[in-house]
């Protein structure tokens, strides 16, 4: 396919059963390259702010922080999808906050989805911003917005009953206008089970292989993050090697004076 991915697309792969490929990206190198990949999907998640920036968490991101990210994203204009997560406290204090912070992100920013995290308690959300034409894609199970109330990064919906829970989320955000939605560390069976009850994508990080499409944090599969290192990661190349041998013969040609040679000089 050479234009570029719409909802529709992501939407009729479920039905033809081709997989969903997602990644984040926050820049634009990153961005050309895994788009010449042909990747379905980039994600500007708010992961940002612990592999980019360096905070311990997500809660420290700003709607300002997602802007500028999505921004250096969009300029590589990549035929993949591009859907912007909503930081912490750019949607939950009222309906008029999220519809203006998901229209900047899509105004200022350029990007063609949104993502917030939440169930059956973000409906009202999801529709209000939907309803501004803004497509929604919603993230349940673990997520990490709700680290302090979770008591840490843990997996959800073990227990049938919360799984039960998981299940009436996923309906609901899919009754709300969810375009699909990202089912993050959960058991896989009831992964399976929602993707199976679901019309919409479900896109899965840590919850299995019977999701419609699979999600992961780029700095992840390149070996680049030192913080977290969850079971559900596959590391897929070692930047962090590359990176390292190339600063290092860098240091030592400039300090035995073998960079630069003439060749790189001018007279
Ligand atoms: N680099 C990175 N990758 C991510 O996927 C990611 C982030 N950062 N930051 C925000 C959240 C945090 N995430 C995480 C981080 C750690 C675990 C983790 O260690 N999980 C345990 C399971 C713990 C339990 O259920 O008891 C694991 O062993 O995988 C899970 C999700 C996912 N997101
Ligand atoms: C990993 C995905 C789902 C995410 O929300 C993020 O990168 O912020
Ligand atoms: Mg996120």
């Amino acid at each position: 396919m050479n234009r570029a991915k719409t909802i529709l697309d992501i939407q009729k792969m479920k039905a033809t059963g081709e997989k969903i490929t997602v990644l984040t990206s926050y820049d634009y190198p990153f961005t050309r390259i895994m788009d010449e990949c042909g990747i379905d999907m980039i994600l500007v998640g708010d992961s940002v702010g612990v592999v980019f920036a360096g905070h311990d968490n997500t809660l420290p991101v700003t709607v300002d922080d997602m802007l500028y990210h999505t921004r250096a994203v969009t300029r590589a204009r990549p035929k993949a999808l591009v859907v912007t997560d909503m930081p912490f406290l750019s949607y939950q204090t009222d309906l008029r906050d999220a519809r203006i912070n998901a229209g900047r992100l899509v105004k200022e920013g350029g990007a063609e989805a949104v993502k917030l995290e939440g169930g059956a308690h973000v409906t009202d959300t999801i529709r209000a911003i939907a309803d501004m034409d803004i497509p929604v894609m919603a993230h349940i199970g673990l997520t990490p917005q709700s680290i302090h109330r979770m008591g840490g990064y843990k997996v959800q919906g073990k227990k049938e009953e919360q799984a039960q829970r998981l299940l009436e989320d996923a309906l609901a955000v899919q009754e709300a206008g969810a375009f699909a939605v990202v089912l993050e560390g959960i058991p896989l069976t009831l992964a399976g089970r929602i993707t199976a009850e679901l019309s919409i994508p479900t896109i899965g990080i840590g919850a299995g292989p019977h999701c419609d499409g699979q999600v992961l944090v780029i700095h992840d599969i390149l070996g680049l993050c030192e913080k977290y290192s969850p079971k559900f990661v596959k590391r897929y190349g070692d930047a962090r090697t590359l990176i390292s041998d190339a600063v290092a013969s860098y240091i030592s040609e400039v300090k035995k004076g073998e960079f630069p040679t003439e060749g790189h000089s001018f007279n």
